[in-house]
């Protein structure tokens, strides 16, 4: 088989780690490839890692540009996908990096994000409950955002089981490229190297309400979910210490038998051994989750720390993961298992 895909949003993060991770899918031919202000320029301007790809000019980004492939992937800024998409029809698969199509309630979307909801997809995290059925074949998919892959997929287990109260936690600690390539002043190296710091504290990241959908859709209840990401000075990775109240009479035993029961057969998502923990190291470059978890007696909680790359599992690789499925390819095709610490 071969699928002919093209890339809108080439010049960007997301978009130069579609392209790498496409660039050794054996199954794919790459068309083309659209940005926005850099359009007209060469794509080895702005991913020098890309070298096969180097002298390939950058189109604007149309419809007419993306027509004639059987993959879209839109890496675009929030609300520039669902114009493109409804000018694209049924003839393309349409898989959205950005957050248009994620959220179910119209309501949530207006307070998020703001204005009319452009419609709801289904969701690319295929590890989650009845997730990977609505995607094999899908003809639309709306990648999820980076922080809810890592932490819905920590905290999903426990919540399906019920071995935890709906009351979760997420400090979640970042890199820089979650943020995208355009030009901001508290990214800056002199800003970010050398320190941490929080932001969307207290309720206020717009991945808020896109876990508490995905925790409250397996626990069956609504879950309450106090997230808060925490800059820090590296290019990738995502580390999420998710916890939440253990119901009475759960032990650690009970707990690691969940993630295990849920994840063992999954060739993505990796409960290490006991005693090891999950670093972001690890996971560089690699469409996998790490996770590991403990119970804390005295405090009454189960702890759960997962590890990411935001722009692999975390974007780029789950999206080519949802792409395999939508086209009838096994899972796994061309997405490394392996990352590249340290
Ligand atoms: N970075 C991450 O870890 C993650 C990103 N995402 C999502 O993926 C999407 C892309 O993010 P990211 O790659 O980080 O962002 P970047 O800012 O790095 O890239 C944005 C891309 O969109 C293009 N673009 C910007 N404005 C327009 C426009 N008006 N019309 C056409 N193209 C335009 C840019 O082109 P140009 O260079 O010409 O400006 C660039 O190619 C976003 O929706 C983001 O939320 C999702 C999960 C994680
Ligand atoms: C460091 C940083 O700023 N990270 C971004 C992560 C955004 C992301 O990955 O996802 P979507 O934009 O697709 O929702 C943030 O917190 O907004």
């Amino acid at each position: 088989m071969t699928v002919r895909v093209a890339v809108a949003g080439a010049s960007g993060y997301a978009g130069g780690e579609l392209l790498r991770l496409l660039l050794s899918h054996p199954e794919v031919e790459i068309g083309a490839l659209t940005a926005g202000g850099n359009a007209g320029t060469r794509l080895g301007q702005h991913h020098p890692n890309l070298m096969p790809l180097a002298d390939r000019v950058l189109a604007d980004t149309t419809a007419a540009e993306l027509a004639g492939h059987d993959v879209v992937f839109l890496a675009l800024p929030h609300g520039h996908s669902a114009a493109i998409a409804a000018e694209l029809g049924d003839d393309a698969i349409v898989i959205d990096c950005g957050a248009d199509h994620r959220l179910n309630d119209p309501t949530d979307w207006a307070r998020w994000y703001g204005g009319e909801h452009p419609g709801t997809w289904p969701y690319g995290i295929p590890e989650l409950p009845g997730a990977r059925d609505r995607l094999r074949g899908s003809r639309r998919v709306a990648v999820p955002g980076c922080f809810p892959t890592v932490s819905s997929l920590a905290l999903v287990p426990a919540l399906a089981a019920g071995l935890v109260e709906p009351d979760a936690v997420v400090v979640a600690v970042t890199g820089t490229s979650g943020a995208g390539r355009a030009l901001k002043p508290h990214l800056l190296s002199a800003e970010v190297m050398g320190s941490a710091s929080v932001y969307g504290v207290g309720g206020a990241h717009r991945h808020t309400p896109e876990l508490i959908q995905n925790l409250s859709s397996v626990a069956g209840e609504p879950v309450k979910v106090s997230f808060t990401p925490v800059l820090a000075p590296m290019s990738r990775g995502i580390l999420a210490t998710c916890s939440a109240p253990l119901r009475e009479g759960v032990d650690a035993d009970a707990a690691r038998k969940a993630y295990l029961d849920a994840y063992g057969d999954e060739p993505f998502v990796h409960v290490l051994p006991e005693g090891h923990w999950p670093q972001t190291s690890a996971t560089l470059g690699a469409n996998t989750v790490h996770l590991q978890l403990a119970v804390d007696p005295d405090a009454g909680r189960l702890i759960i720390v997962g590890a990411e790359d935001n722009l692999t599992k975390g974007t780029a690789g789950g999206a080519v993961q949802c792409m395999n499925l939508a086209v009838g390819l096994p899972e796994t095709t061309g997405l490394p298992l392996v990352g590249v610490a340290p």
